[in-house]
């Protein structure tokens, strides 16, 4: 494995931030429009003082868990929010432009499927080598590993190429896994993981929401879950956090359910499928 001096990933942790800055620097004007599409200026003028994220979120018929991302001082800098009709139905604000979810979506459009799976391609690429630079430990002595929504194996063949002992098993939607490149040590397994996940001594997850099937996925006394997840630091203002909170407004504007979480709500969601420990 080639070893890099930490001055080597520290430069390169700065240019992945100023890249990822630069990629998500229409978030703000997002948030804009929807506090203009909400009437949040002339809700606080009518209220006549400050309101609360509960007294706010009541007068705008909204959820008041979205409001409080949406309203996160970072994003909002010196303006204000964001919203749609769509959003306070639950549904995500693709599924309102396109009557249907990404996933749909690019299931349907081959020519869509590939521009999103080559975008989290880039993505999977850094964020696999940053975590095989800094977590080295965490790969030795593993038999196989689980990609779950591992797009089209990027990630994989960064740490299968590094890690060469490992097995790895780049599980996706059909669409995704039916195209995914053959490489060797890597095999490609469609299906949902809402209803199963192939079988391995490691789970890996660059997005969630299935930790309950992982985990019947996995050794009950031997395996692991691994996930490459932000976690939100609120009131802190360490110079990531504006991508954290960009990557969440990310989230709320393309999925359903998806979004970055707090260490509490990670302690939540790890809790309630059924964990009983676990190392951030
Ligand atoms: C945000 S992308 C993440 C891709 C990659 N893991 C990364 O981080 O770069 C989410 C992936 O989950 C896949 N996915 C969504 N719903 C799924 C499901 N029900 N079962 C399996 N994969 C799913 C998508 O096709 C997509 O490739």
């Amino acid at each position: 494995m080639e070893v890099k001096s930490i001055k080597e990933v520290n430069e390169e942790a700065q240019a992945q931030l100023d890249i990822w800055k630069y990629v998500f620097s229409f978030t703000p004007m997002a948030v804009v429009k929807c506090a203009i599409e909400f009437q949040i200026a002339d809700v606080l003028e009518t209220h006549g003082r400050a309101m609360t994220n509960a007294d706010l979120s009541a007068a705008l018929g909204c959820s008041p868990s979205i409001l409080h991302r949406i309203m996160s001082p970072v994003m909002l800098a010196p303006w204000h929010k964001l919203s749609s009709r769509a959003l306070t139905n639950g549904a995500s604000a693709f599924d309102a432009a396109h009557g249907k979810s990404l996933w749909e979506y690019t299931s349907e459009n081959p020519a869509h499927n590939k521009q999103f799976n080559d975008a989290m391609a880039s993505h999977a690429r850094l964020a696999m080598s940053a975590i095989i630079d800094h977590y080295p430990e965490t790969f030795k002595g593993i038999g196989s590993l689980v990609d779950v929504g591992g797009g089209d194996g990027t990630a994989l063949r960064t740490l299968v190429k590094a890690c060469p002992w490992i097995h790895g098993i780049n599980f996706d939607l059909p669409h995704v896994a039916n195209v995914a490149l053959h490489s060797d040590g890597i095999e490609h397994v469609g299906g949902d993981m809402f209803e199963m996940v192939p079988k391995a001594d490691i789970a890996f997850l660059m997005c969630i929401d299935i930790l309950r099937k992982c985990r019947e996925a996995i050794p009950k006394d031997t395996g692991k879950v691994i996930i490459a997840e932000a976690v939100i630091k609120e009131g802190e203002q360490d110079k990531y956090n504006y991508v954290r909170l960009a990557l969440d407004m990310v989230m709320l504007a393309n999925t359903e359910k998806g979004k970055e979480r707090t260490i509490q709500e990670w302690e939540y969601v790890v809790n309630s499928a059924g964990f009983s420990r676990y190392t951030v």
